[in-house]
């Protein structure tokens, strides 16, 4: 049996007053990490949404773990993929041990109270230690920082075991510091067994990690490239992607920043 892809979109376009995604393909499949780049007013946030069913295509067809929108039960849907953004932070419980805010991910709520076992606890203990984030347990949530916030909603997401894992610019708001300690532990995620298919959305290129093989580049709603990171990291592509060229430049571990020229 052929397997599914993880995201297919043909030829999707979304409207408002104007056209805010024009003719989308793409697809990602089982195991590959995405990232997703493209400027302010790009149009990411839209084509998230529509990924996450929160909005409906204007026209073309999307199919999210096998199910095209329109023929599914989006809400079903939505248990097994994961999204992380830096506004759900605020609806959390800032007195919650952070290990409760985890596990309250694998009952799909907000605040959790008695339904889960010893074992339940132990494996968010678990899964925040396999992610590098074992410092933080035992910690109630308004104590951490925004990094520590942005790991605990990571584990959230995880431990509800989602197919794909939309990562929407976790590294917001973060100092260069704590941002490599985030982009370290999303690496963490990507090696551990059966981990989900990643979506993760940024505006920089220094956040692209050598495990995130494939990227999409938008520009004013339509795919301006795609493909493989050794092809779309160039200063060729990206020089006409950004308003103006672009050096590329190796800074850590195969990772590259871009500075004008
Ligand atoms: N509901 C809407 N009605 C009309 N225009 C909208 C709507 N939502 C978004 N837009 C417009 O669509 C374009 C894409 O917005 P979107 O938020 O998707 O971009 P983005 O790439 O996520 O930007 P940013 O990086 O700033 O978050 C923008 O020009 C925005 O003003």
């Amino acid at each position: 049996m052929a397997i599914e892809p993880v995201l297919k979109l043909e030829n999707v376009s979304f409207e408002r007053e104007h056209k805010i995604l024009d003719n989308i393909n793409w697809q990602i499949n089982s195991g590959e990490n995405w990232v997703l780049m493209g400027l302010n007013g790009a149009g990411k946030t839209t084509l998230l949404s529509l990924i996450y069913g929160n909005f409906w295509a204007t026209s073309g067809r999307i199919q999210v773990l096998g199910q095209t929108f329109g023929y599914t039960n989006v809400f079903e849907l939505k248990k097994r993929i994961g999204f992380v953004s830096t506004a759900m932070q605020k609806q959390l419980p800032e007195n919650h041990l952070a290990e409760y805010i985890v596990l309250s991910g694998k009952f799909g709520t907000i605040n959790i109270h008695n339904e889960f076992t010893d074992s339940d606890l132990r494996e968010s203990k678990q899964l925040l230690q396999q992610l590098g984030g074992e410092s933080i347990i035992n910690k109630p949530y308004r104590l951490l920082s925004q990094g520590q916030r942005q790991l605990v909603l990571i584990a959230r997401a995880l431990i509800g075991q989602p197919e794909l894992l939309i990562l929407d610019e976790p590294c917001n708001g973060l100092d260069v510091f704590a941002r490599e300690q985030l982009l370290q532990q999303i690496n963490q995620l990507t090696q551990l067994p059966h981990h989900p298919a990643l979506l993760f959305v940024s505006h920089y290129t220094e956040e692209i990690l050598p495990d995130f093989q494939h990227i999409l580049l938008l520009k004013s709603g339509k795919i301006f490239a795609q493909g493989k990171r050794d092809s779309i990291l160039s200063e060729k592509i990206l020089s006409n992607f950004y308003p103006q060229p672009v050096k590329l430049v190796p800074t850590v571990g195969n990772r590259f920043a871009v500075y004008p020229r």
